[in-house]
């Protein structure tokens, strides 16, 4: 049976200048992990560093993503990127949905399956991330909002498009400083309800990734759930060292490695 390959990412957020983020993207390169095949890296720039780390990490196992972007192919969106524009700066994914966009900057499931949509007509992979907020998750009402959020990511993906999409599971309550990461059985536990909603809607299930204050000392003991499918990591990879010692660790930790 073929062995899973775990998706290990991560996204800069707003940090780095173009130098920083293409000193990251060589030392990247050089590394095991560019011609790796025990899991699926990628890394997502700010937008002004995109073009110059895809043409560095081109030809390596690393995809190169976007933070966001609009639905609409082109037009009077001021500040916005298309896909298009994402496209021609290389990159083959793009993270859409963020807690951080949903508080700070009126996402919602309406716009974020907009984007979703625009994104897989044009050929890019989405990573869709979804979370349950302190009070939703202290509520017992994390179930709910997951299937909510993701029933929204469904209702724009045909099944031809699905292999495309990857939900990321990121605890609003476990993301960035003083964030707690969930507890492994549980984030298994939603993880295996949004497959079982993606077995219900279309007899397959889907990728799930979990995100939420992933460091070296919990990346192996999630990345060994069953229903977790890789990892989507902040601050613990911004620097190189700490993104290639994560993939390592978890490729150390992977059966037959
Ligand atoms: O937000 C994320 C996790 O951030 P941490 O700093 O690891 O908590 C995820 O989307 C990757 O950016």
């Amino acid at each position: 049976m073929a062995v899973k390959r775990p998706w290990i990412g991560t996204s800069w957020k707003m940090n780095k200048t173009r130098a920083e983020a293409e000193a990251f993207a060589r030392a990247l390169a050089a590394s095991k992990v560019a011609s790796t095949r025990k899991v699926l890296p990628f890394v997502i720039p700010p937008f002004t560093a995109i073009a110059g780390v895809a043409e560095i990490l081109s030809g390596t196992a690393v995809r190169v993503g976007a933070q966001n972007m609009h639905w609409a192919e082109a037009g009077a969106w001021t500040g916005e990127i298309s896909a298009p524009m994402i496209k021609d700066a290389g990159a083959t994914m793009v993270e859409l949905g963020h807690s951080e966009r949903r508080i700070h900057f009126g996402e919602t499931d309406e716009t974020v399956a907009l984007k979703v949509k625009a994104a897989l007509a044009h050929g890019l992979l989405a990573l869709v991330c979804v979370g349950d907020t302190r009070a939703e998750f202290e509520a017992g009402a994390t179930a709910s909002a997951l299937a909510r959020q993701v029933e929204a990511v469904f209702s724009v993906t045909e099944p031809s498009q699905l292999s495309r999409v990857v939900i990321a599971y990121e605890p609003v309550w476990s993301i960035g400083e003083g964030g707690v990461p969930a507890d492994p059985d549980f984030a298994d536990e939603q993880h295996a309800l949004i497959k079982k909603q993606a077995v219900a809607r279309y007899g397959m299930p889907i990728d799930v990734v979990y995100g939420g204050s992933v460091n070296p000392a919990n990346c192996r003991e999630l990345a060994a759930r069953p229903s977790i499918d890789g990892l989507f990591i902040g601050r613990s990879a911004w620097d190189v060292q700490g993104y290639v010692g994560i993939v390592e660790s978890v490729c150390e930790s992977l059966p037959g490695a």
